[in-house]
């Protein structure tokens, strides 16, 4: 039998979101560490909700290029996850890896068979790889942004490999995204808002479940 589909929300920042999207049934929930994030949430807000959301639902803090004190300051919270959505190199991912001791997501920007083809640099370095629509040119911030990319792109990778698919996925869309790429698990930010940086939790569960249903 196929491993249950992943579903991931992203960019949570109140208890009563949490609280909504654990009742919908989210595997993992997400924190967003970025100051130009309308999702942003401070180190404090992001250590009572995973106080909160500690062994109900698994918890990942996203960071973009941080430094060895944001990484601590982080890892002391201890998710269960530290996304890295920046430009973060191979080597620089092992290095966060080992200091924070926490299992790391790598978000890979995709809008190119190069893109594609770069993914193999982080497979055995990350715990998890999450594709992503590349940010237009311009954009100030690396995700979150609505983009879909070209899925037909990803048939380059290998067949064995178990990916989270990001990137523009709403409750309409996702249940064709799961059907036709067949992620390990799916994520999603503006698609569950009602305005950016505002979850919505009809949208939630609707997400939740269209993608529960084609999977
Ligand atoms: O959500 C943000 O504002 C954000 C800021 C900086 C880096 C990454 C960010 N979000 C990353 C996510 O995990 C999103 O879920 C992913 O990019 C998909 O977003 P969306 O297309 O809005 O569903």
């Amino acid at each position: 039998m196929a491993d249950p589909l992943i579903v991931k929300i992203c960019g949570i920042k109140t208890p009563d979101i949490l609280e909504a999207a654990i009742a919908a049934g989210a595997d993992m929930v997400g924190f967003v560490h970025f100051v130009r994030s309308p999702r942003h949430a401070s180190i404090e807000d992001i250590a009572t909700l995973i106080s909160l959301a500690r062994g109900r639902v698994e918890t990942c803090v996203l960071l973009v290029n941080p430094d060895n004190s944001c990484v601590a300051e982080v890892a002391a919270l201890g998710p269960d996850w530290i996304q890295l959505h920046g430009p973060e190199t191979p080597h620089r991912v092992e290095a966060i890896r080992a200091e924070a001791g926490v299992e790391i997501i790598k978000a890979l920007p995709i809008g190119s068979a190069e893109d594609v083809a770069h993914i193999a640099d982080f497979v055995d370095i990350a715990d998890r790889i999450l594709v992503d629509a590349k940010p237009p040119k311009g954009a100030d911030r690396p995700g979150g942004l609505g983009e879909t990319f070209d899925w037909a792109l990803l048939k380059a990778l290998d067949p064995a490999l178990q990916f989270m698919l990001s990137g523009g996925l709403t409750p309409e869309t996702v249940a064709d995204a799961v059907r036709t790429v067949r992620p390990f698990g799916v994520d999603v930010s503006s698609g569950v808002e009602s305005a950016p940086g505002v979850k919505d939790k009809r949208l939630i569960e609707a997400f939740i479940r269209n993608a529960r249903a084609a999977s």
